[in-house]
């Protein structure tokens, strides 16, 4: 669309050349002869530009400059001035004209300083927008937030700071003093400012208005600017006053929808999956195989409000490019050979209710540019049509590979990363919460009987103290495997160290009943991967559910030898 010109000149000639002008290079141009016409037309008309003389007959352009600016201050106002005005067309400069074109004006400058006030409006359009849009972020989180200068003076909060760190609109400029009970904060503020380093203090008390108590976490960290000049502190609180309830109600909880333990891990995972569930941000879940990823993003979907809705699983991993392409969005009729008529993707199958992309870090290139759309504007097109599809889907990935190292060697987005992991939950593998085996135990045995119409009742002493030791490179997978093979071959009630597989028993023999140290478990576990995956190392890095990179930095260190 033409960008609209207003030319504020009371000299007709000079009037209808400037117009004569602009309007050949394609601007919209409207005239005004004096201060009256001027403003009539600008409360009118929205003007991308204005030129006006400085000495408009009996009136003054100062005056069109003001009351431009007063209406609409992002409107560029450019003076045109004769010789003996020149000094006041600089003062018009300070009150926030653009510039100014001394007389006689030439075609050239004319057209030079109208592009110039351009693009210099549409520059100050976007920074305005995104600072807009940075404020509204700002105003709309529900962290509190604060930053101080490197006096600690107040720079900046946005709504929930003022609650919670008590501030008043005089605050700004002002001596940050936390109230009674929020010394964590000034602490916090302290170190940062001393060390330009942040600090993080995970779930503390603090008092908000005066008496109410919260629980918070928090952190600080340092204001660089590009330049890399250290200019003070932020400050971001997180009230986690309901998850910490939510904890203490899981005191005694020994299960969670299908998840069994009652590790302080566990808990807090169920507290969290529980706060989660209304919540329709995207999750990322990550953990080694078998930790029980999909059974959290089950939970988390049969928690909340879409669990009347579908639960849809997809194996990324499992599809190549195409094909999961055709998986996760369908395809139209014809839409490539082979497609004999419309499919409805999963995406579509999920609407209203969740999707789960499980090992989510194995998807390619194209699919991760596919996903992030989806994920930023809840749309997608099916192969073969170009129709946009809405849907309401709340999105859970899983991943056993550390993804922000993929992100590190260029394998996987960051803007996908940093969409996927808006909320993440770390599941912690079983040999880091052993104090589950005998729950998961139980509850496996309980299952096999069921199933194999067995009276397995329980595992021998010496059967459980072999499972406290074992590393469990598989996790609970692995480790209701271990009891449904027991199952089988057990003839009694009880199941004793005869009837565990053959892994067992080695380790059994080699460690005995100590408990393995960090060491041993890692070179089991790599071991063990190794050879289930043949000597394939990049194999064994997805069995173990960490990166190739990772994995020969721990066989070097382990001084683990071992033939491709
Ligand atoms: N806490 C738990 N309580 C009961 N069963 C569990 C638990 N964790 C895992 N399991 C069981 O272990 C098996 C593996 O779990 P799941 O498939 O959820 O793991 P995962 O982390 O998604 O694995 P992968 O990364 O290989 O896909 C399932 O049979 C699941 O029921």
């Amino acid at each position: 669309m033409a960008r609209r010109v207003l030319i504020v000149e009371d000299e007709d000639t000079l009037r209808f050349t400037f117009e004569h002008f602009l309007a050949a290079e394609g601007y919209a141009v409207d005239t005004a002869a004096d201060f009256a016409e001027a403003i009539g037309k600008v409360e009118s008309a929205d003007y991308d530009l204005v030129f006006t003389d400085i000495i408009l007959g009996n009136d003054n352009g100062i005056d069109v400059l003001r009351e431009v600016k007063e209406r609409q201050p992002s409107i560029p106002v450019v003076m045109i001035t004769g010789y003996p005005n020149v000094e006041t067309a600089s003062d018009a400069v300070r009150l926030g004209a653009f510039d100014y074109l001394p007389k006689p004006v030439k075609r050239d400058a004319l057209l030079r300083v109208a592009r110039m006030a351009l693009e210099h409006k549409d520059l100050m359009e976007e920074r305005e927008k995104y600072r807009t849009n940075l404020e509204a972020i700002f105003q709309s989180v529900d962290d509190a937030i604060l930053t101080v200068d490197l006096d600690m003076n107040v720079v900046a909060y946005n709504e929930s700071g003022k609650y919670f760190f008590s501030l008043a609109a005089e605050s700004i400029g002002r001596r940050y003093v936390p109230g009674e009970g929020n010394g964590a904060f000034l602490h916090a503020l302290t170190e940062t400012l001393k060390t330009k380093r942040p600090v993080e203090t995970q779930r503390t008390e603090c008092v908000v208005g005066g008496s109410e108590k919260r629980v918070v976490s928090l952190k600080t960290s340092p204001l660089v600017d590009r330049t890399g000049t250290f200019s003070g502190a932020v400050m971001v609180v997180r009230d986690e006053t309901r998850l910490d309830d939510l904890e203490k109600s899981f005191e005694g909880r020994e299960t969670f929808h299908n998840l069994v333990g009652s590790s302080p891990r566990m808990k807090e995972i169920y507290a969290f999956v529980e706060s989660l569930a209304d919540v329709p941000t995207t999750v990322l879940v990550t953990g080694e195989s078998g930790t029980g990823k999909e059974l959290v993003a089950a939970a988390l979907h049969y928690k909340g409000g879409r669990s009347t809705k579908p639960f849809v699983k997809v194996n990324c991993s499992a599809l190549a490019e195409p094909l999961l392409e055709s998986e996760l969005f369908g395809h139209v009729k014809g839409a490539f050979t082979g497609a004999i008529k419309d499919k409805m993707g999963r995406f579509q199958k999920a609407d209203g209710g969740t999707i789960f992309l499980d090992e989510i870090g194995d998807i390619s290139p194209g699919m991760q540019v596919r996903l992030l759309r989806v994920l930023q504007e809840r749309e997608f097109e099916r192969v073969g049509d170009s129709t946009p599809i809405k849907v309401d889907v709340r999105v859970i990935a899983a991943t056993n590979v550390d993804l922000a190292e993929k992100v590190r060697i260029g394998q996987f987005r960051e803007d996908l990363f940093y969409r996927l992991k808006v909320v993440r939950i770390h599941i912690p593998p079983l040999r880091e919460r052993r104090e589950d085996i005998p729950m998961l135990v139980e509850h496996f045995l309980a299952k096999f009987r069921g199933k194999f119409k067995k009276d397995v009742s329980a595992v021998s002493d010496e059967v459980m103290k072999v499972f406290m030791s074992y590393p469990w490179p598989g996790n609970v997978r692995e480790l209701e495997h271990v009891l449904e093979h027991s199952c089988i071959v057990c003839t009694s009630g009880l199941i004793t160290l005869e009837h565990l597989p053959s892994d067992f028993m080695e380790h059994h023999e080699i460690h005995g009943n100590e408990p393995a140290t960090e060491r041993e478990t890692t070179l089991q576990a790599i071991r063990k991967a190794l050879e289930k995956s043949g000597g394939n190392k990049a194999k064994a890095a997805r069995l173990l559910g960490i990166s190739r990179i990772t994995l020969y930095r721990k066989l070097n260190e382990l001084k683990i030898v071992h033939d491709e």
